[in-house]
């Protein structure tokens, strides 16, 4: 038995695959949202055109949750301390697996540090990696990686999140597993801002390989195993996200480039999240060349060809 909480495109995507294995409950905030699903058994507002199976409970009530069973908490990351500031308490004594790839911005934590702070009785854990919530929801294979610090949960969650379209890998590193997912999305709003202004793929692989390197110069910097961001949870998220139109972070990116509009209903999660991984980059003092270029475009401070000559023009070093 498992339990999603948040009905955006990927809880909804995630419901889908997981109802191949076991009963599973999509708990969305909204009650008319919770309706219109039940009514039409497809979630129109973020994954059209694929139907829920009969097996997927709906629903807007969190007070008849088991208790136990995990749950995994598929909401955007500036949303989790919201959810579970109202829900927490049915959520103790059970994993919680963040299913969100970001840093807080008010505070500079990440997804599992959130849940530790406000709910202390429960196992935090993170599901990550390269995938489409629609590639998924088709049933098209897809590799995530699955981190928690108590390696028999995680050993637990593993098998249970396993479906046959959804080969999950399994870690103890939470911190390079929730970096990895959250920085890449800052990578892909440069890489698209890059491809947007017609600046080329050549520049796009300098930039996803340099923006790379910061990654991992953070991710170590906060206690990361070397190895995981090497892994499906960051180079292979950064691969997907900086190169495939589907990514909302790349085609924030291409409209930045661009200087298209871009509808802002649309979770762009590496928007705070540039904002987040500056700040704390400060304060670490950890040279993040990349992440301050994209601060600065998406703030309009600078645009694409002149944050492209500030990282051009920085004093030569070696690789
Ligand atoms: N889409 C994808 O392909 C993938 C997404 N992810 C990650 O999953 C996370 C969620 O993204 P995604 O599903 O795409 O986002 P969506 O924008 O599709 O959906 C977000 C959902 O969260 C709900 N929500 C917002 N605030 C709250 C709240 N306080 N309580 C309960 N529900 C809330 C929204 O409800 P409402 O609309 O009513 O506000 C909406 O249903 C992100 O961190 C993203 O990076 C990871 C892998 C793939
Ligand atoms: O994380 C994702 C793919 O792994 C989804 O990327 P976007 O949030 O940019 O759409």
């Amino acid at each position: 038995m498992i339990t999603i909480l948040g009905s955006g495109a990927f809880g909804t995507a995630l419901a889908i695959s997981l109802s191949k294995n076991s009963r599973v409950t999509l708990w969305t905030h909204n009650a008319q949202h919770a309706i219109d699903m039940i009514r039409m058994r497809e979630n129109t507002r973020r994954l059209d055109g694929i139907s829920l199976p009969e097996n997927i409970t709906i629903t807007a009530d969190l007070d008849s949750i088991e208790p136990i069973h995990p749950c995994l908490l598929t909401v955007p990351t500036q949303k989790l301390r919201g959810l579970l500031e109202k829900h927490g308490e049915a959520l103790g004594n059970r994993p919680l697996v963040a299913c969100c790839k970001g840093i807080e911005l008010s505070t500079g934590i990440g997804p599992t540090a959130i849940i530790a702070d406000l709910v202390p009785t429960a196992i935090p854990a993170i599901l990550t990696g390269p995938s489409f919530a629609r590639d998924i929801a088709s049933g098209l294979p897809t590799a995530l990686t699955l981190a928690c610090a108590q390696k028999a949960v995680g050993k637990a969650l593993q098998q249970s999140l396993t479906t046959p379209n959804l080969r999950i890998y399994r870690t103890t590193d939470t911190i390079g597993a929730e970096l990895g997912g959250a920085l890449k999305n800052v990578i892909a709003i440069g890489c698209g801002a890059v491809m947007g202004a017609g600046l080329g793929e050549s520049a796009r692989a300098a930039l996803m390989t340099r923006g790379f390197a910061e990654m991992n110069r953070m991710a170590i910097a906060l206690g990361a195993q070397p190895d995981t961001l090497s892994g499906l949870s960051g180079f292979g998220d950064l691969t997907l996200t900086c190169t495939s139109n589907q990514s909302r972070n790349y085609r924030f990116g291409q409209s930045l480039g661009r200087n298209d509009p871009f509808d802002p209903s649309i979770t762009v999660e590496g928007v705070a999240t540039a904002h987040a991984v500056e700040a704390r980059a400060l304060t670490l003092d950890i040279e993040m060349p990349v992440t301050q270029a994209v601060t600065a475009l998406i703030d309009g401070k600078l645009r694409v060809d002149q944050a492209v000559d500030m990282l051009l023009s920085r004093p030569l070093k070696e690789e």
